[in-house]
């Protein structure tokens, strides 16, 4: 599991930290970590330039400079304000034969320790000339710990910022690093140990990582399991205009790990689902949990129905607009940015630019886990756990994909996974199966579908690939 934390709490755990290794002693694993990274990524013969903020993580990045001249390479650094530097840092990239310039010019490799996580969002002056540069020239870039200009705690990108190809982040993810606009501007995010571990309190946000199967054998039937203790998960979807999503959410309840499928609706569209899938079973019944909504009628009645049997609840697309005062922890919603929006009233930007805030208050408003679409797929649950979605190909924004995610979600939930687990595991999984199908380019949703069978299967064996899960 990838963490992250908040800045308070990194400050405290490196407070903590601090007191045996001392703060030149964190520094100096930070600086450890950021030189082997620069070294590695950055082509031998190219002349990087540093971009230097006032604080600490300009200190860092001017001891690596160093480390890195030390070891034959040429590297540039320009200073934000020569009156504000790490002075020890700086004296030691001069010791050492790093160039100090006036600013950036015909680099294409950039390393930016501009702000760190004492960083407030948004750039302006030279900060924001430089982001300008960087717009225009597109070279490749490395931030130290964040890039400079997005919010750390929250992932928002309220003005100038320097978007990064691969983040060095110290002892824990940042939240801004995972989330909203923040998490699409940091590229790779690698976490380097500097000590941090035993002193971090609760992460702010997870996110699943391919070796994280282990967690998850409770869904692995039993010597004893028959289909019912499997769990049944049952669907109300899909309508004369949108026949396709209930074959499509059949399809992903059908990946999952329940034992049977219930499928409700119309007496046609059911034959046609049962036509298809023969396994599925038409008409209502016990149910360990419910999907209501994809491609439904406009009728508040399937999740009226479904709430009725006090089992865990997926609600999509029509249903989202048919919601009571209030839920249950155990009732995923699964909105996308625009739904989202409609639900809260406001614009899809808003719910964009800050989607973490936006599900909170969707979550806060109806005691619902939301599992809010889009290209970081998040999880918010009433008790304060959020997870992130880091798997995924953009060729996933394809009709019925959604319908597919929904489907597979109720199946983890009949088997016994909590909410939030099963919308985070099944956002995962979704996402590789989307990875594992666009090798072959676009791919139809139920492709989507027919993946998920076997990237559960590496996932829950230990066998998935971390490169194919991204
Ligand atoms: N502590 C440790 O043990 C370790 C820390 N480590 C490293 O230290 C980094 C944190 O360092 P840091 O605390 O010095 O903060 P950093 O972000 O470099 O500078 C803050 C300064 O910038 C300013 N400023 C911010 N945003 C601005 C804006 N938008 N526009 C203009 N100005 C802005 C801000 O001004 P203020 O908000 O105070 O007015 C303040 O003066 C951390 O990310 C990691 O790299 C590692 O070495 C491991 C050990
Ligand atoms: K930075």
């Amino acid at each position: 599991m990838l963490t992250a934390h908040r800045v308070a709490d990194i400050r405290a755990a490196e407070k903590a930290a601090a007191a045996s290794a001392g703060w030149d002693g964190l520094m100096q694993r930070a600086v450890a970590a950021l030189t082997d990274v620069l070294a590695r990524v950055l082509p031998e013969d190219a002349v990087p330039i540093v971009l230097v903020g006032p604080g600490n993580n300009g200190g860092d990045a001017l001891f690596a400079a160093a480390a890195l001249c030390r070891r034959g390479r040429r590297v540039d650094v320009a200073l934000l304000d020569r009156g504000h530097v790490h002075e020890a840092g700086l004296a030691e990239a001069l010791a050492s034969g790093v160039r100090v310039v006036d600013g950036p010019v015909d680099h294409d490799h950039v390393v930016d320790a501009v702000f760190g996580i004492g960083a407030r969002a948004g750039l302006d002056g030279r900060a924001a000339e430089w982001a300008g540069w960087v717009e225009g020239r597109r070279p490749f870039v490395v931030a130290v710990d964040v890039p400079s200009g997005i919010g750390v705690d929250d992932g928002v990108r309220p003005g100038p910022s320097i978007p990064a190809d691969v983040t060095v982040t110290f002892g824990t993810a940042k939240v801004g690093l995972l989330v909203g606009p923040g998490g699409l501007s940091s590229g790779r995010v690698l976490v380097r140990d500097i000590g941090l571990a035993p002193h971090l309190s609760a992460p702010a946000a997870e996110a699943i990582e391919a070796g994280d199967g282990q967690r998850y054998r409770s869904i692995v039937p039993g010597p004893e399991a028959h289909k019912y203790s499997r769990g049944v998960v049952g669907i109300e979807a899909g309508s004369p205009a949108y026949a396709g999503a209930a074959h499509l959410c059949v399809a992903g309840a059908q990946a999952g790990p329940a034992g049977m499928v219930r499928f409700v609706g119309e007496p046609d569209l059911a034959a046609r689902v049962v036509d298809r899938a023969p396994e599925v079973v038409a008409g209502r019944g016990r149910v360990q949990a419910w999907v209501v909504g994809p491609g439904g009628q406009d009728s508040p009645d399937p999740l009226i129905s479904a709430l009725a049997d006090d089992v865990p609840v997926v609600v999509d697309a029509s249903a989202l607009a048919h919601l009571p005062e209030r839920l249950r922890p155990d009732v995923v919603l699964t909105p996308h940015a625009g739904e989202l929006a409609r639900l809260l009233d406001v614009e899809r930007a808003e719910v964009e630019a800050d989607p973490l805030l936006s599900a909170r208050r969707v979550v806060e408003r109806w005691n619902a886990t939301v599992l809010l679409k889009g290209p970081r797929t998040l999880v918010v649950s009433p008790d304060g756990r959020v997870r992130v979605n880091l798997s995924g190909t953009s060729w996933l924004g394809t009709a019925g994909a959604g319908d597919v995610l929904a489907g597979f979600v109720g199946s983890l939930l009949a088997s016994g996974l909590d909410a939030l687990e099963a919308a985070s595991v099944g956002a995962y999984l979704h996402g590789v199966a989307g990875a594992r199908a666009a090798r072959g380019g676009p791919f139809p949703a139920h492709v989507v579908a027919d993946e998920l069978r076997g990237v559960l299967h590496d996932f829950l064996e230990g066998t998935l690939d971390d490169e194919e899960a991204r």
